[in-house]
């Protein structure tokens, strides 16, 4: 589903502040899998979402999604492959509209053809199977003003909008790093539903090694640019927090003792 080879972006390059934040990064996600990208500060995780989702233009290597070439693929042509959840939950979502209303934005928004907006009832019933899917009870909510609900419900909204057309690919962006830790498992949870109802091929960003463990099929760590650690299967399954924070423990003392 998604086939990245050799992916390299240098920022400053040829000045005494260049920075390669990505460095030949090769990886495939297979249809349907669920990767969570773990990595230090700087790893070049963020690089890696907005390179997928267009925000940002390499300087060498491929992205193919689905068997399409986009790497020079403007990001607007690439909605229609890629979805973004982002980190701050009022940024997905229209506050002064009501839940019906934003998904009908989202659904028109994500559409190459010209649709016909209205409420009808074809659209409203799609709307609250989509929603149930989060089991929030959003569905029964649907004319309720998207500025009365809670950070964490307005948070699996927006999830549920980036993925109305059902794209090739998910992104999110450490999209539960703004929410306090029992709304973050209420949106992880949530996600999980939704992602396995409509089985849809994920790469989420987190800096919590129990997501990691807890969530996904595919644990990739980046540092300095690159994939270092690629845990899936039997191995996924046996890995602890305790080792995946090895990982990042050895690398912080070199920094530290300056090798
Ligand atoms: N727009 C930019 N201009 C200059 N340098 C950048 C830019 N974006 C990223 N970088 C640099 O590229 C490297 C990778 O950054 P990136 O934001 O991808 O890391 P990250 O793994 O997402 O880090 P974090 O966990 O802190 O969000 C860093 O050294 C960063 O300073």
């Amino acid at each position: 589903m998604l086939n990245i080879t050799n992916l390299r972006r240098t920022f400053f390059a040829g000045t005494a502040d260049e920075k390669v934040a990505l460095d030949g990064l090769s990886l495939s996600l297979g249809k349907g899998e669920f990767g969570v990208i773990i990595g230090s500060n700087g790893a070049g995780k963020s690089t890696l979402l907005n390179a997928i989702s267009g925000a940002l233009q390499v300087d060498e290597g491929t992205i193919a999604i689905a068997d399409d070439d986009v790497t020079r693929m403007p990001v607007h042509d690439r909605a229609r492959h890629v979805a973004r959840v982002f980190q701050d939950p009022m940024k997905g979502t229209a506050s002064g509209m009501t839940i019906a209303e934003n998904m009908l934005l989202a659904e028109l928004r994500t559409s190459k053809a010209r649709l016909k907006p209205g409420l009808t009832r074809k659209r409203l019933d799609n709307y609250r199977e989509q929603l149930s899917y989060l089991k929030l009870g959003l569905e029964d909510r649907m004319d309720t003003q998207v500025s009365l609900l809670s950070g964490g419900q307005r948070q699996s909204l927006s999830l549920v909008m980036a993925v109305i057309k059902e794209p090739d690919i998910l992104l999110l962006d450490e999209h539960t790093a703004a929410l306090d830790p029992r709304t973050a498992n209420l949106v992880l949870n949530a996600t999980l539903r939704a992602v396995s109802a409509l089985k849809l091929t994920t790469l989420m960003v987190s800096h919590n090694m129990q997501h990691a463990v807890d969530y996904g099929n595919r644990i990739l760590m980046l540092e300095a640019g690159k994939v270092k650690l690629d845990i899936s299967g039997a191995e996924k399954k046996g890995v602890s927090v305790q080792s995946l924070t090895n990982h990042f423990a050895i690398k912080s003392d070199r920094m530290l003792l300056g090798a």
